[in-house]
């Protein structure tokens, strides 16, 4: 299938409009700030988190899994689109990461009630989760660190439920079919194994640096 010409207001400008469209609160721009200070990725562009809650808030999140905490922005725009009474577990296997997470969450007034914050990878935690109990999953890391959980976390969504996972685009690899890092083939076993799901309906949205989003039907 040919690809279409990108549409008028797509490229720098239109990200840049959606970006500035997420109005981004205090906590979260003070989460941002701190994430900035400490080594490793960045965190999920405005448009991105504004995506995400937007999911959280169309599926009536009570219960997301956040699969790289950060700094905890992406697990601030989940709680704004989540059910008041949410509860977001968001896991690292950085302790730094996760105390900057720990800090953004109270910086922000959110209550301790509301956060579960867990030191370590996909493949240590996931045994404890509860398989169809969320309604949300959401990846940020790199892949090469979960593309071998991807089954566990399908299974932890419930029917109606949503993954995303943010990344496929970055560095524009992904379709470059001549492309072996090991990060561009994590993708393509993630996007693959996704796609061809029968029980999932799924999109890659071209914001940030690619949200591939997919419901379980
Ligand atoms: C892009 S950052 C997350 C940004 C965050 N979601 C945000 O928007 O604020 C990716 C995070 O994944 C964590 N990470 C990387 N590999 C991991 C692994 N194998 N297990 C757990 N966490 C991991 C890193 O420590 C880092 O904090």
């Amino acid at each position: 299938m040919s690809a279409h010409p990108p549409p008028p207001g797509s490229g720098p400008e239109g990200a840049a409009y959606a970006d500035r469209f997420a109005a981004e609160s205090d906590g979260m721009a003070a989460a941002r700030e701190r994430a900035a200070r400490l080594p490793g990725p960045p965190p999920v562009e405005p448009a991105v988190g504004a995506t995400l809650a937007v999911l959280a808030a169309s599926v009536g999140a009570r219960s997301v899994v956040s699969i790289g905490s950060g700094g905890g922005l992406s697990g601030l725009w989940l709680l704004r689109g989540m059910r008041r009474d949410g509860v977001l577990t968001a896991l690292d296997g950085d302790p730094e990461q996760l105390r900057a997470a720990r800090a953004a969450f109270a910086g922000a007034g959110v209550p301790s009630g509301r956060t579960r914050l867990i030191f370590g990878t996909p493949a240590e935690v996931l045994p404890r989760f509860s398989p169809g109990a969320y309604d949300m999953v959401v990846c940020t890391g790199p892949p090469r660190d979960y593309a071998d959980q991807l089954g566990g976390l399908l299974d932890l969504v419930r029917v109606g439920g949503t993954l995303a996972c943010h990344g496929l685009l970055a560095g524009g690899r992904i379709a470059d079919r001549t492309a072996r890092d090991p990060q561009t083939v994590a993708w393509r076993e993630i996007t693959r194994a996704v796609r061809e799901n029968e029980d999932l309906t799924s999109a890659v949205l071209p914001i940030g640096e690619g949200l591939l989003v997919a419901t379980r039907r």
